[in-house]
């Protein structure tokens, strides 16, 4: 079983503490759980697995893991963490098998199990026709995939990714993220910066969401999915303009534009929403209507929108 990665009160500023980076942040990441974070971009995500990298110091606070304080030290944070960085990794003028196995070796492997090792991770991102072509020729995903398989071959005890699935398709996603809960269940700790909330709820036990470098919520998944679930947007384009009192029950009405009116509704506003705009859908006074699951945003409104604090 490996060890809690403990985070105490951490705070990090820039350019002379004008930008609050990360601000009094306190949490634990468990082995065998896959935990999502989530924000807007500046939110200071990054900024938070730089500094569980060791890479960045915080200027108040702890991180530690098995009684080791990574900002102290690098070279134990080094051999207990690999990170998947935001940006590709720079593999040109190599292949992809061999950017792959040059790390598996720096952590140890060689000869024929350093071989199975990355053939095992080609097969199970589905890469292996690629595996000979060089790093300048690859597309985005398939660099992107790359640097993932680097970070996950050998694996260390702590797997952070910085947006592993841009730019990756829906299929690889997929492997992707079951390739991190294969890893979660051999007892890692694994943290994914992600956007893609959908993907949170699908596959992430639990999820942080960050805003304006505090920690604003850190909760199970399925949670999120019940609240998520138990609310919904409904988005109206009408033939003609609505008061505010012609309009059904709702938590909060935006009007985005003319005509066009995005209705956030709860559990109960939802029966009388639903009949209101089947009458009006009678009456042609509706040209086009989409209801959809609140995002994130919705769930939680007006705590993670603009630039409020
Ligand atoms: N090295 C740095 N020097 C100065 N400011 C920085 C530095 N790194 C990050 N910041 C600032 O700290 C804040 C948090 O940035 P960070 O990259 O951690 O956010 P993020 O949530 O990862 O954003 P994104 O989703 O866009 O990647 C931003 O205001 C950013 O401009």
């Amino acid at each position: 079983m490996n060890a809690t990665l403990n985070i105490y009160s951490i705070t990090k500023t820039f350019n002379h503490h004008k930008v609050t980076a990360n601000d009094n942040i306190s949490t634990q990441f468990l082995p065998g759980e896959v935990t999502a974070l989530t924000g807007h971009n500046g939110a200071g995500k990054s900024t938070l697995l730089n500094q569980i990298m060791g890479t960045v110091k915080p200027n108040r606070g702890s991180i530690t893991f098995s009684g080791h304080s990574l900002a102290q030290e690098p070279a134990f944070a080094r051999n207990v963490i690999s990170m998947m960085p935001q940006l590709h990794a720079p593999i040109a003028g190599v292949t992809l098998r061999q950017a792959i196995s040059a790390i598996a070796r720096i952590r140890g492997a060689h000869g024929r199990a350093l071989r199975t090792e990355v053939d095992k991770i080609l097969d199970t991102l589905h890469m292996n026709e690629w595996a000979d072509m060089p790093g300048e020729k690859l597309s985005g995903g398939l660099r992107r995939l790359t640097s993932f398989a680097m970070t996950v071959v050998r694996p260390s005890p702590i797997l952070l990714f910085d947006e592993p699935t841009n730019d990756v398709d829906p299929v690889r996603r997929k492997l992707l993220w079951q390739c991190l809960r294969k890893l979660a269940l051999q007892d890692h700790i694994v943290i994914v910066v992600t956007h893609n909330l959908l993907e949170v709820e699908q596959y992430a036990d639990r999820y942080l969401l960050m805003h304006h470098g505090r920690l604003i919520k850190d909760e199970q998944v399925n949670i999120l999915s019940h609240d998520r679930l138990s609310s919904a947007v409904l988005t109206i384009n009408a033939k003609h303009a609505f008061k505010n009192n012609e309009l059904p029950q709702a938590d909060r009405i935006v009007t985005s534009d003319e005509f066009q009116y995005d209705l956030f509704l709860k559990a109960d506003d939802m029966t009388d929403a639903v009949s209101w705009l089947a009458a009006k859908v009678a009456t042609e006074e509706i040209r086009n209507y989409r209801l959809s699951p609140a995002s994130l945003n919705d769930v939680y409104g007006g705590l993670t929108d603009g630039n409020k604090r």
